[in-house]
C-alpha cells in the first residue's frame, strides 16, 4: 500500500475515535507547504546530473517544523507527504514543541563521490534555504544522510542567513551537535522496548531479537540491545543478511560493517536469504530500514511476538490486521523512534541556550521522554480501548488538534 494512503487512514481512524470535527480532520491533513526544486550539479567527470528534491512541511500548530531529509533512490512526493505527516504525529507524542516535516533528494547516496554529494546538499539548501529556520523547519539527518550532510546545510544556509547552527539538528559536535545524538534513535528505540516489555512481564535478556537495517538506527539498536543482555540472532543491511541462534558478536559485527561496508561476508554466524529475515523464528522483530516491509504478502508468517518499529512506516495498514489476529504486539515508529528527534529538541535547546549538556544528561531525559510517552499512549489505549498504533495515532493527534483549535484555525 502506498505510504501516503497508509498513514492517512491511520490519522483518519484516530479521527473517528477521537470525534474529531470533519473540517478540523481535512485541516490537520492537508500539508502545510509542499516543495518540490531540481537540483543540477556538476558531477566530477565535468559532466552534469539532475536530482529532484524535496521538504514537505505537514504542520506547524505545535512550534517549528522538524524532521530529516532522506537520500535515497526511491524518494518520491508521496512518501515525503507520509513522513511529514507522520513527523506532525511523532513530535506530538513525544511531546517536543515542534510540527513535522520531511524531506528528501532522489539519487543513490552510494554512487555520489563525497564532492558531488556536497555540492548536491549545498544546491538543495540554496533553493530551499528562504523556507527553512530555526523557527520555521529545522532538518536532520534521516536514511542516507549524516552530521556531514548536515555541517554543508548548516554552511550554506548561514551564507545567506549568519552563523546559524539551530538551523539543523544531529550535526558534528564540533559545529554544535548534541553529544548522544548519534545514538539517540537506537537508545530511544531500546528505553520504549524495555518499557513495552516491562508491561508484558518480560526483559530484553530473555528475547531473541531479529533487526533489518544496520545503519545508523538499527546497528544502534543492536549494540545497546545487546549490552543490557538482549541475544541479537540475526541482522540484515542493503549487502545481506546474517544469522546466529546462539547471538551474534555485534561489536566485531559493527567494526567489520564499518570496515568492509556491510555486513557481507562476516563469519561470526551464517549466511541467510534478507528476504527471509522478517519471518525468521524471534521474539522481537525490529524493522530500522525502508517503510512498507511488513505487508499482506509476509505477515502471516512473521514469528515475533513483538514488533518495535524503528523505521517509519515499516507496517502497512492490511498487515496490521493480520498480525493483531495473530496476537503480535506492535510498538508503532511514532512512538518507537521518538528518540532521535527528542534529541534533536534538546540539541536545538543547547544550540539556543549556548549551554552544552553532558552524555548522561541528554541520556537520562531520553529515558523519562521515552518512558513518559509509553506510559501516555496506553492510557489512549485504555481511554479509547485500542492497540497501541491507534493510542500513539490518538496521543498525537489530538495533541496536535488541541493547539490548532486554540491557535484558532477557523480564520
Ligand atoms: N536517523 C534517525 O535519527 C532516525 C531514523 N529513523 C528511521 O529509521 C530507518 C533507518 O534510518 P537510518 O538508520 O538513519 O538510515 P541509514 O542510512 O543510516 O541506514 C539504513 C540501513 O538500512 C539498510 N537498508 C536499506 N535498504 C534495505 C533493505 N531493503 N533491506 C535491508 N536493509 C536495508 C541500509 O543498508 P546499506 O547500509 O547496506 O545501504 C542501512 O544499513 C528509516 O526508516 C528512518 O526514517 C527514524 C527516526 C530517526
Ligand atoms: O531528528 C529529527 O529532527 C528528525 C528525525 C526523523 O527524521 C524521524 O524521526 O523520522
Amino acid at each position: 500500500m502506498n505510504a501516503l494512503t497508509a498513514t492517512s487512514r491511520n490519522f483518519k481512524n484516530a479521527a473517528k475515535l477521537l470525534g474529531l470535527d470533519s473540517k478540523l480532520e481535512k485541516s490537520l491533513l492537508i500539508p502545510f507547504r509542499e516543495i518540490k526544486v531540481e537540483c543540477t550539479i556538476p558531477k566530477d567527470d565535468g559532466t552534469l546530473a539532475s536530482f529532484i528534491g524535496f521538504r514537505v512541511q505537514h504542520d506547524n500548530a505545535r512550534g517549528p517544523m522538524k524532521g530529516g531529509i532522506r537520500y535515497h533512490p526511491e524518494v518520491d512526493p508521496d512518501e515525503v507527504n507520509a513522513l511529514a505527516q507522520l513527523m506532525t504525529w511523532k513530535t506530538a507524542v513525544a511531546n517536543v514543541p515542534y510540527g513535522g516535516a520531511k524531506g528528501g533528494i532522489g539519487c543513490t547516496p552510494g554512487e555520489l563521490s563525497l564532492s558531488e554529494l556536497e555540492r548536491l546538499t549545498r544546491v538543495f539548501t540554496q533553493k530551499i534555504h528562504d523556507l527553512i529556520g530555526i523557527y520555521i523547519d529545522v532538518p536532520a539527518p534521516d536514511m542516507g544522510t549524516n552530521p556531514q550532510t548536515m555541517a554543508w546545510i548548516l554552511d550554506e544556509y548561514s551564507k545567506f542567513h549568519g552563523y546559524s547552527p539551530a538551523v539543523v539538528t544531529g550535526k558534528p559536535i564540533d559545529l554544535g551537535g548534541s553529544l548522544g545524538r548519534e545514538t539517540a534513535t537506537g537508545r530511544g528505540v531500546l528505553f520504549a522496548t524495555q518499557a513495552l516489555l516491562e508491561d508484558y512481564g518480560k526483559s530484553i535478556s530473555d528475547q531473541r531479537f531479529i533487526i533489518q537495517g544496520f545503519g545508523n538506527v538499527g546497528s544502534w539498536a543492536a549494540q545497546l540491545i545487546s549490552e543490557v543482555g538482549g541475544k541479537v540472532v540475526a541482522v540484515s543491511d542493503v549487502s545481506g543478511a546474517v544469522k546466529n541462534n546462539k547471538g551474534l558478536d555485534i561489536t566485531k559485527l559493527v567494526r567489520y560493517s564499518l570496515e568492509n561496508r556491510g555486513i557481507n561476508g562476516f563469519d561470526g554466524g551464517e549466511a541467510l536469504d534478507p528476504k527471509s529475515l522478517l519471518t525468521e523464528d524471534c521474539d522481537v522483530l525490529v524493522p530500522a530500514a525502508l517503510g512498507g516491509v511488513i505487508n499482506r504478502e509476509n505477515a502471516n508468517d512473521i514469528r515475533a511476538k513483538f514488533i518495535i518499529e524503528a523505521a517509519n512506516h515499516p507496517t502497512d495498514p492490511e498487515a496490521d490486521e493480520i498480525l493483531s489476529k495473530k496476537g503480535v504486539v506492535i510498538l508503532p515508529d511514532i512512538l518507537a523512534n521518538s528518540g532521535g528527534v527528542t534529541v534533536s529538541y534538546f540539541e536545538w535547546v543547547q544550540n539556543i541556550q549556548g549551554f552544552l549538556w553532558d552524555e548522561e544528561k541528554v541520556n537520562s531525559e531520553l529515558k523519562i521522554y521515552m518512558t513518559q510517552g509509553f506510559k501516555n499512549v496506553k492510557e489512549m489505549c485504555r481511554t479509547h480501548n485500542c492497540d497501541l498504533r491507534m493510542g500513539a495515532f490518538t496521543l498525537g493527534v489530538n495533541r496536535v488538534a488541541r493547539s490548532t483549535v486554540l491557535r484558532g484555525w477557523e480564520a
